[in-house]
């Protein structure tokens, strides 16, 4: 049984835009829409308004997250993924976008969608100062300790591609 939604209060900036929307039941994020066009050479970004603001309750945080479909298609990226919205903040959402893709120029129109907002409960915590650690099976080993980056160590002939498939078949 689904539970009961999180009531979140939320004003338009902007009179006429549509209210972020799940497009599926289940779905984790909100679509966010521009309210203004913009055009973004290759490697140009741009801080777009969402036309919205929201106050989340106590104890919960909203993310902001790129859509895969705008990724994979048009290299369109957020340079601060996933962008963090405290539940303190009154202002406008904006979203931070970056045309990765090396040729093409990307339009977007008023009102397309361009993000999601993923609400979550997040946990506060207190930072407790020790002289040291507690032991764990990881300790110190991390950014690839674990191995299996075949392309990275230049074993791959120059072909990121094929070394991935290699990876893959030798599991
Ligand atoms: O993608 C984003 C990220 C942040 N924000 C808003 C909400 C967030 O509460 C506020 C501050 O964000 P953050 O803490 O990430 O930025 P900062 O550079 O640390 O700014 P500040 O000094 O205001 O905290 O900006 C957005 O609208 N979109
Ligand atoms: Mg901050």
């Amino acid at each position: 049984m689904s539970r009961n939604p999180v009531n979140v209060l939320i004003r338009r900036v902007d009179p006429d835009v549509p209210l972020p929307a799940y497009a599926h039941p289940g779905d984790a994020g909100a679509d966010l829409r521009t309210t203004q066009s913009c055009e973004l050479k290759p490697g140009e970004r741009a801080v777009l308004p969402t036309g919205v603001s929201v106050a989340l309750p106590e104890g919960y945080a909203a993310f902001v997250h790129p859509r895969s479909g705008l990724a994979a298609r048009c290299g369109v990226a957020l340079v601060n993924a996933p962008g963090t919205v405290d539940a303190g903040y009154r202002g406008e959402i904006k979203v931070i976008v970056v045309n990765l893709d090396p040729r093409e120029t990307v339009r977007f129109e008023r009102f397309d969608r361009i993000a999601q907002l993923v609400v979550q409960q997040v946990e506060r915590v207190r930072f407790q100062e020790v002289a040291e650690l507690p032991d764990s099976a990881r300790a110190e080993g991390g950014f690839g300790s674990t191995g299996g980056h075949a392309a990275v160590r230049g074993e791959t002939g120059g072909n990121r591609y094929a070394s991935v498939v290699s990876d893959r078949e030798g599991q």
